[in-house]
């Protein structure tokens, strides 16, 4: 199956997943002198209730943390989509050193690590479902920066030590995604896909311009994670990053000057 070695990795993928040549492929290089600042571009509406955490799972790309999302209890609206969305999970792509790891990149300067709240367009009546349609999903991205240890990551952190395996998952409760959110609301927004397989193209992706901050040593606890199940020869989960994609005539917009 595919995954980030070199006879799975990104470069593999167009094999089994033809759309990865797609035209609007995730992620990008976001350079914020050539963004579209849009007036109309409303705030992000955020309200998740952290009773609607689920687990934790490590899926031997990455590891999530799943929600309950059978009713608009954790939602995203506003900014650039209609409609309400709900958080189905949230994950991280990281490296195997702090000179990379995101995903979108901003100026071709690549940060250690990437978040992703992935939420589905209630609009459709399932995550599969939505998955499929142009406007079915919106994931917020949130840039991770080496500093100072982040007290909100410990938690998550913290459970890693219960899922070091490929297909391991554990109870996981009561987290509120919002304290992972940096102050600033402003952000960049476009439209495009998966950034893994299947690589659908059916995300309106919004991507945070503040970083959070992250410490050496919580960097080292995403690291430990493999990508190996249980009674395999161990491979470090690192560097589980697709990188960035052509623009193809993309607008970029951003919320602020
Ligand atoms: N019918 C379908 N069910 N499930 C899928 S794909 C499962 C899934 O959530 N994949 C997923 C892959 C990448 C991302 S990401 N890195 O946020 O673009 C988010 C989510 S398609
Ligand atoms: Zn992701």
């Amino acid at each position: 199956g595919w995954g980030y070695e070199p006879t799975n990795g990104p470069d593999t993928w167009a094999a089994d997943f033809p759309i990865a040549d797609g035209n609007r492929q995730s992620p990008i290089n976001i350079i914020p002198k050539e963004a579209h600042y849009d007036p109309s571009l409303k705030a992000l509406k955020i309200s998740y209730d952290p009773s609607n955490t689920k687990g934790i799972l490590n899926n031997g790309h990455s590891f999530q943390v799943d929600f309950v999302d059978d009713t608009d209890s954790s939602t995203l609206t506003g900014g650039p989509i209609s409609g309400v969305y709900r958080l189905r999970q949230f994950h991280f792509h990281w490296g195997g050193s702090d000179n990379r790891g995101s995903e979108h990149t901003l100026n071709g300067i690549k940060f250690p690590c990437e978040l992703h709240l992935v939420h589905w367009n209630t609009k459709y009546p399932s995550f599969g479902e939505a998955a499929e349609k142009p406007d079915g999903l919106a994931v917020v991205g949130v840039f991770l920066k080496i500093g100072a240890a982040n007290p909100r990551l410990q938690k998550v952190l913290d459970a890693l030590d219960a899922i070091k395996n490929k297909g391991k998952q554990t109870t996981f409760a009561n987290f509120d995604p919002r304290t992972l959110l940096p102050g600033s609301p402003d952000y960049w927004t476009y439209e495009g896909s998966l950034t893994t397989p299947p690589l659908l193209e059916s995300v309106t992706w919004i991507v945070l311009k503040e970083p959070i901050s992250v410490s050496p040593a919580q960097m080292a606890k995403f690291r430990s994670l493999l990508f190996t199940g249980d009674g395999e020869a161990p491979c470090y989960m690192v560097d589980n990053y697709r990188p960035p994609q052509p623009l193809k005539g993309r607008l970029v917009r951003a919320s602020f000057k």
